[in-house]
């Protein structure tokens, strides 16, 4: 008896990602030039040691090191006290050396993890999972090969190289094979994104080139403890292109094997026009790059002194703030993660707390108002006129009743574009709260008095008329009258 080919939902998908962040070092990471790659004219930031001309030796930038060994750090990664640089050899031509010097053995950092953290909607648990890290290593990027056009004169295409990128700094993060989603695999990056922006090591922006993830991919029938073969996929440029490119490929997958066809060990290209991830050419083995020690650098010794130096200059990184926020402040795992996604963010909202702003009021306005304000205006939070202290005081005038929380979203701009004490606003403006029975009464009785129909039909039963009256009171003291005292008052009255 043949049994029928396996459905689809009894495969299951191995995912492993090799992440390069370029580190954001002023010069390169084996010689003196600039960075700088987009702006600058091609081929003005280069010189004879990245270009790899015979006889030039190279040394290493100290900042570097320094990065990628706090980058291990935050990766939880044991640093090794000795390292080394090897050659990983290869043909292209974007690499004149006809090598890339990278680590091969004997990495800067090994054994890590990282926490990830779905949230799927508000209010819901979010799932929590940790991946591990298995290496951080540090390598000289390449230069920028663009493709296309042809010779005006004979017709020809060409492409061009632009050597401005060839040496700057990268670390290559490599994951283990614990992912098993498109969405996990996104998370992940988004993470490692996060760790990097909160080191200040790296910029992170995948859509120019300086954060780039290579996927590898699986498929195998569940129970099975074997990998199957893994395609390696490269060019996503967005955390979503990083999950479309997984399933699509899971997908290719499950239905080649259920065809009878043979996974190849090979690199695919994610092709963002037709959404489908294409063969670029079969995968090299690592015995293929012939790796060998780089004899032009010495090993690298971090003294413990070093690592504790460098360890205490670390951020507390989002983790650790998610996990804070979420046992010590009570915040949900939604909220919190919008508030830690960006370090200035987070930081603007500590201060605001720690200038007596109450938790869940500075949290909703970081996200609510302020947050649209500053969207709006193409700044970020931190960068608003609307110092974190000056937030806290404005919920406090709220707190204590001295403006209404109206009023408070009406001034906000004006805080954040101009800056200044809220409540020397709020009294410029005659803005404070009318909480005074006396007064409210008053002009309660005014209301009623020149309304008599409206009163007549509130007391035959429409009683839905007493929204009109609480519009006409807040109408008479433009808004400031205490909504709730208002309303308690106009009860009373108009009953008679
Ligand atoms: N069978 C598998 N299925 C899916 N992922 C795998 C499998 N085996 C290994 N991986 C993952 O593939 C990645 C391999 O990356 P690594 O940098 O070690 O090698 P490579 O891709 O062969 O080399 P290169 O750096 O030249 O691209 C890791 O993230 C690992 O977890
Ligand atoms: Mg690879
Ligand atoms: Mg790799």
């Amino acid at each position: 008896m043949t049994s029928a080919a396996p459905a689809k939902t009894e495969y299951e998908a191995i995912i492993g990602l090799e992440t390069h962040c370029q580190l954001n070092t002023e010069t390169k990471i084996f010689s003196r030039e600039s960075t700088r790659f987009d702006g600058d004219n091609p081929n003005t930031n280069i010189s004879p040691i990245c270009l790899g001309y015979p006889g030039v030796l190279p040394v290493l930038n100290e900042k570097v090191l320094e990065y990628a060994v706090k980058a291990g750090l935050a990766l939880n990664c044991q640093i090794a006290p000795y390292s080394k640089f090897d050659r990983k050899q290869y043909f292209y031509p974007d690499l004149p050396k006809n090598y890339q010097i990278s680590q091969f053995d004997l990495p800067i950092a090994e054994h890590g993890w990282v926490e990830i953290e779905i949230v799927e909607k508000p209010n819901t648990e979010p799932i929590r999972k940790k991946i591990g890290v298995t290496r951080l290593h540090m390598e000289e990027d390449a230069g920028k090969l663009t493709h296309g056009g042809s010779d005006r004169i004979d017709g020809s295409t060409y492409s061009l190289v632009d050597f401005n990128r060839a040496g700057i700094p990268l670390v290559e993060i490599v994951s283990e094979p614990d992912l098993r989603s498109g969405k996990e695999a996104a998370e992940y990056a988004q993470e490692i994104r996060r760790i990097m922006l909160y080191l200040g090591i790296s910029d992170g922006k995948m859509n120019e080139g300086s954060l780039r993830c290579d996927v590898n991919i699986s498929v195998r029938p569940v129970g099975q403890k074997e990998f199957g073969t893994k395609v390696e996929i490269k060019n996503m440029n967005s955390f979503s292109a990083i999950q479309k490119a997984i399933d699509y490929e899971i997908e290719r997958q499950i239905e080649a094997i259920g065809k009878g066809e043979p996974i190849y060990q090979e690199t695919r290209l994610w092709e963002e026009g037709t959404q489908r991830t294409k063969s670029m050419r079969m995968k090299e083995g690592s015995s293929d790059y012939r790796y060998f020690p780089e004899p032009d650098l010495p090993p690298i010794e971090v003294s413990t002194e070093q690592l504790e130096s460098w360890k205490a200059e670390l951020p507390e990184l989002p983790l650790s703030k998610r996990h804070r926020y979420q046992s010590e402040l009570g915040l949900s795992a939604y909220d919190t993660r919008v508030l830690t996604d960006d370090r200035t963010v987070a930081e603007y909202f500590e201060a605001a707390i720690a200038a007596g702003g109450d938790t869940k009021q500075v949290a909703n306005w970081v996200m609510g108002d302020l947050a649209a304000y500053a969207n709006s205006n193409n700044l970020k939070i931190a960068e608003t006129e609307l110092k974190p202290e000056i937030l806290a005081e404005l919920i406090c005038l709220i707190s204590e009743g001295t403006i209404s929380g109206k009023i408070a979203k009406e001034i906000l701009p004006e805080l954040s574009t101009k800056g200044g004490s809220a409540k020397a606003l709020v009294e410029k403006k005659g803005l404070i709260q009318i909480s005074d029975t006396g007064e409210i009464e008053k002009i309660i009785d005014e209301v009623i008095a020149s309304h008599p129909k409206e009163l007549e039909q509130f007391r035959d039963g429409k009683t839905k008329l007493k929204g009109f009256f609480v519009g006409q009171v807040m109408k008479k003291t433009s808004g400031r009258a205490d909504p709730k005292l208002t309303n308690q008052l106009l009860s009373k009255k108009l009953q008679g």
